[in-house]
Order: C-alpha cells, then structure tokens, then sequence
C-alpha cells in the first residue's frame, strides 16, 4: 500500500477546523451561483481571490478572503449548506471524530448568532447519523474585541443548557487575526468560559509574541494549543514556555499547510512538529482551512510522514494519540479509543496481506 493511500485510509481524528475556512471549491462555485440568483453582481472578482488554490498566501491575504468567505454565506440557508459540505467532506476523508469551530456572527436582518449556533448544531445534528461523531467549539474572534466575547460566551451558555443540544458543544476557541488585538485581554473571558463548563482551544503563538504567549500559557486555562509556532526554544520561543506546555500538559494542534502557506513557519524542515514528536509531547495533526490551504487530513498526515520520516507505526500512533486530545467526557474518549484500536488494527491486518 502506496503513503497516500495509507494516509486515506487511516481513520483520523480532526480537532482543528474553521468551518469557512474548510470550504472546498464545489461549495464555494455553488455558493457564488446562489448569490448570481439573488443578482449580485461583483462576484468575478470575488471568485477569482477564493479560488486561487494552491498558492501561498500571507496571513493578511487569508483574512481578506475569509471576508469574502462571510460574504457568501451571510445567510441561514448558506450556513446549512456549508455545514452539511464540510462534514461529509471529512467523512469523506475517512475522519471518526470531527471537533468543528466557528464563529457565530450577527447579521442584520439575516441572522442572530442564536440561529447561526442553532442551524450549525442541526446540521450536526443530522449528519452525525453517518459514520462520525461531531462535536462544536463556539470560536471567539479576537480581532472583535471583548464585548463580543462575552455576548459568544452568553449565546453559548445558552445552547449547553438544552437539552437537546447539550452534548454538542465541547469547547471555545479563541482565533482571529493574531496581528489585530491582544488575547490578555481575553483572560476574564476564558475564566468565566472554564467555569462554566468548557474546555478551551485557543490559537497561541501563531505569530511570534512573546508577552502575550507567556500570559496566556501563565494562566493555566487552556486545554489546547493551535498551532504554537513560537513556543518552543528551537522555534523562537523559550524554555519557559516550553516548561509551562509540558508541566500544563497541554496538547499542541499542529497545521503544517496553513503555516507553512500563510508563512508563518519559514518551511516545512522547520516546522515544531519535529520538536514536540521527539519529545514525546501530544501533538495532533490538524487542516485549520483546508479550503483556504487546499488540503486534506489525509494530506496532511502525508507530508509529515514525507517530511519527518514517519512510519506507519507512527502515524497510527498519532491517531489512536488524538483521542486523548479531545474534548469529550472520559466514557465517550473510552468508546472512540475503542473504535479507533478496531479500525487501526484492521487497517494493519490489510497491509499484512496486501
Ligand atoms: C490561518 N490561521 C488562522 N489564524 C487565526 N484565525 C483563523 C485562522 N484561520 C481561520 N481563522 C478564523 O476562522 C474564521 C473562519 O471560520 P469561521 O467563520 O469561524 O467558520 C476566520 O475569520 C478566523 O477568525
Ligand atoms: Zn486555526
């Protein structure tokens, strides 16, 4: 069996995607032919920025075209379909066990970030019938200020508490533009958000900053790191960093194609996965936007198999490892180490054979 097909056949855990940002071209033309029907008419351009897959773009560029993104799908109907692409998408990819992250927005006149949860959670909701089980971390945009925090936080609380829906949402995620805002002033926040029951993701390092990395790790509230570029003493960080991700034990979300494209991280020899991996530290492979980076889980665990010179061992390693990772009660982790340990072995017992 050839690397790729190993990678696609490995069942995978996915615990770092933006839902826009995962959106592939098919969703984003049939996106641009719903906004033709309503008679906008700017789109070519538009088109033309979303769609230039495969190239580098600096992080500046990304978030014009996560503006574009919202555009697109500034209304109910859209979200459901986006939702419903993206999760079959990963399913597609042979992904077990989905953690989704978005940010709720309000919209006037189209929508309320009550409805903009709620027809996300449906949506789940529906699909998890497939072969996946999916849960919700509710993203705070750091570039909105802390007013919108809180209001995230409120509508969050709001959504655990039913009934219906109380197990979906796992966690918050803190993201955005790493150069708009300073995630210290965060911190109430996140107090406020563990108290009340979530685990939280939050994107740290991305960019170099030290204070604020030093803050925010100093503050023992984060379950999860995303991405963490800047934290460890090869990579520009410092031990003391590196001391407080390993005495915190706090697992390092790892997305090689979007650091490496938006040029976060010099090149992929580079990259602190290696740092971490050698260590023994958790590590898990993720996509961030695997629309806006045009890649794939499976892709993914490729190139650092390419890369780092992983074996099969190890790349099994890292996805039976991953549950660890998520944020799911210890009987639900219990149950998908279980699943995840049938299907390696499985997918080992092929390889023998073929
Ligand atoms: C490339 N590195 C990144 N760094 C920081 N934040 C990122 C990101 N990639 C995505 N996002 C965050 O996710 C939003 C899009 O998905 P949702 O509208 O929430 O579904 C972006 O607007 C940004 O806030
Ligand atoms: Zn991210």
């Amino acid at each position: 069996m050839d690397l790729k097909t190993f990678c696609r056949s490995l069942p995978k855990i996915e615990l770092h995607a933006h839902l826009t940002g995962s959106l592939s071209d098919a969703t984003v033309l049939r996106l641009l032919h719903a906004k033709r029907q309503e008679g906008v008419v700017d789109l070519p351009d538009s088109a033309e920025v979303v769609l230039k897959r495969g190239h580098n773009r600096t992080l500046k560029e990304c978030f014009e075209v996560f503006r574009i993104l919202h555009c697109l799908t500034d209304n109910l109907v859209a979200l459901r379909t986006i939702t419903r692409d993206v999760i079959r998408e990963f399913v597609e990819d042979n992904v077990q066990y989905l953690e989704l992250r978005t940010t709720p927005k309000v919209i006037i006149g189209k929508m309320t970030k009550e409805q903009y949860i709620e027809t996300v959670l449906d949506v789940i909701g529906e699909e998890m019938k497939a072969n996946i089980t999916i849960r919700l971390l509710l993203s705070v945009d750091r570039a909105r200020g802390v007013d919108d925090a809180w209001d995230t936080l409120r509508v969050t609380k709001q959504y655990m508490s039913q009934e219906k829906y109380k197990n979906l949402i796992c966690g918050l995620d803190i993201s955005g533009n790493p150069n708009v805002g300073d995630l210290c002033d965060y911190i109430p926040v996140l107090e406020a958000a563990r108290k009340d029951g979530l685990k939280l993701a939050v994107h740290v390092a991305e960019v170099l900053n030290e204070k604020e990395t030093l803050h925010v790790l100093k503050s023992g509230l984060v379950s999860r790191v995303g991405h963490g570029s800047y934290i460890h003493h090869k990579c520009g960080g410092t031990h003391e960093m590196v001391n407080l991700v390993k005495n915190f034990s706090i697992p390092i979300e790892i997305c090689i194609s979007s650091n490496i494209k938006s040029g976060t991280v010099k090149s992929i020899s580079d990259h602190h996965f290696q740092h971490w991996w050698k260590e023994g530290h958790p590590v898990i492979i993720c996509t961030d936007d695997k629309g806006v980076f045009n890649t794939s889980l499976s892709e993914e665990f490729q190139m650092c198999a390419e890369t780092f010179k992983l074996t099969h061992d190890d790349l099994c390693e890292l996805c039976l490892c991953a549950v660890d990772s998520t944020f799911l009660p210890r009987n639900e982790r219990d149950e998908l180490r279980k699943t995840m340990q049938q299907k390696l072995q499985h997918l080992r017992k092929n390889l023998g054979n073929s």
